[in-house]
């Protein structure tokens, strides 16, 4: 597991361009055969993927965790960017679909990720925190009928926001925060700009009760998202590529404007699991 560790807005606003995608940028995410992940001492987020192949992936703890299982003391989110897959945990599978999502609660004791089709893998993205109570397990679709163990993201979680005219017109579907799934802090949910919109988050905004993770998609490979981060004053920005995440510490902007559209993943962990809890930068305020 790789180790992120904390930084001050004091530090990163003298950081080199090639400084800021070593302290904030994940790539190499969604290796076919492989999990990756990333743990951050920023609120102890660990960002990471699950691309099985031919064979079984099962999520272990690593010597970073001094646990027994990796979710002795952590919950899990995940989304499925890629081909149908399938989640046992603790002996009970879910087949999980492309842009469908689990939460799975602290004390889950064995996880093991399968792809249906291995030439058409699943792409199991990964956001975790540290947890401190149960919370049930669940299957997340964004369409379909409920049934047990099974949640569909309410019509009043899928937000239109923005408009062809600001270039961010755009849909926000949150699919684990109070009163879709429930969880000890982590939020996750995804975003998708329409065609010829091309920024989200914006106008801007920073919470510093909770840090953030974004994960970029969809992108072809010849476009790209130039990511906005800093502080309001102090902007910078890294430039992100397809199926790439970045770390978005409490202080920072967390924007971005893409050479088209494209789709990204948001997840949040830290004080508080308010949504609309953000503190807005106007447009004219940012440097
Ligand atoms: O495009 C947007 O606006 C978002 O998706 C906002 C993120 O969800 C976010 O930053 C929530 O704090
Ligand atoms: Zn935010």
């Amino acid at each position: 597991m790789e180790l992120r560790t904390a930084v001050s807005p004091r530090d990163v606003k003298t950081y080199t361009t090639q400084r800021l995608r070593e302290e904030f940028l994940i790539q190499g995410l969604f290796v076919p055969g492989e999990i990756k992940l990333v743990y951050s001492h920023i609120d102890r987020i660990i960002t990471g993927s699950a691309t099985p192949a031919e064979s079984a992936l099962e999520l272990t703890a690593g010597d970073e965790l001094r646990a027994k299982y990796f979710c002795e003391r952590r919950e899990l989110g995940v989304i499925n960017i890629g081909g149908k897959g399938t989640i046992t945990v603790d002996g009970k599978v879910y087949t999980v679909d492309y842009k469908e999502g689990m939460y799975i609660g602290m004390g889950t004791q064995k996880i093991v990720f399968e792809s249906a089709d291995a030439s058409n893998p699943a792409k199991f993205y990964l956001n975790s925190a540290p947890a401190h109570r149960t919370c049930p397990t669940v299957l997340i679709k964004p369409e379909g009928t409920p049934e047990e163990g099974v949640v569909i993201v309410k019509d009043e979680n899928k937000v239109e926001l923005g408009s062809l005219e600001l270039s961010n017109h755009r849909t926000i579907c949150k699919y684990i925060l109070p009163g879709q799934v429930e969880s000890c802090q982590l939020e996750m949910g995804m975003t998708k700009l329409e065609p010829g919109s091309v920024w989200n988050t914006m106008p801007c905004h920073t919470h510093d009760r909770r840090m953030e993770v974004y994960l970029y998609f969809d992108i072809p490979e010849d476009a790209f998202v130039m990511h906005y981060m800093g502080e309001p004053q102090e902007t910078r920005h890294i430039v992100m590529r397809n199926e790439e995440a970045v770390i978005s510490p409490s202080w920072s902007i967390h924007s971005g404007s893409g050479s088209q559209a494209y789709t990204f993943i948001w997840g949040m962990v830290g004080e508080n699991q308010d949504f609309d809890d953000m503190d807005g930068i106007a447009n004219q305020d940012i440097m």
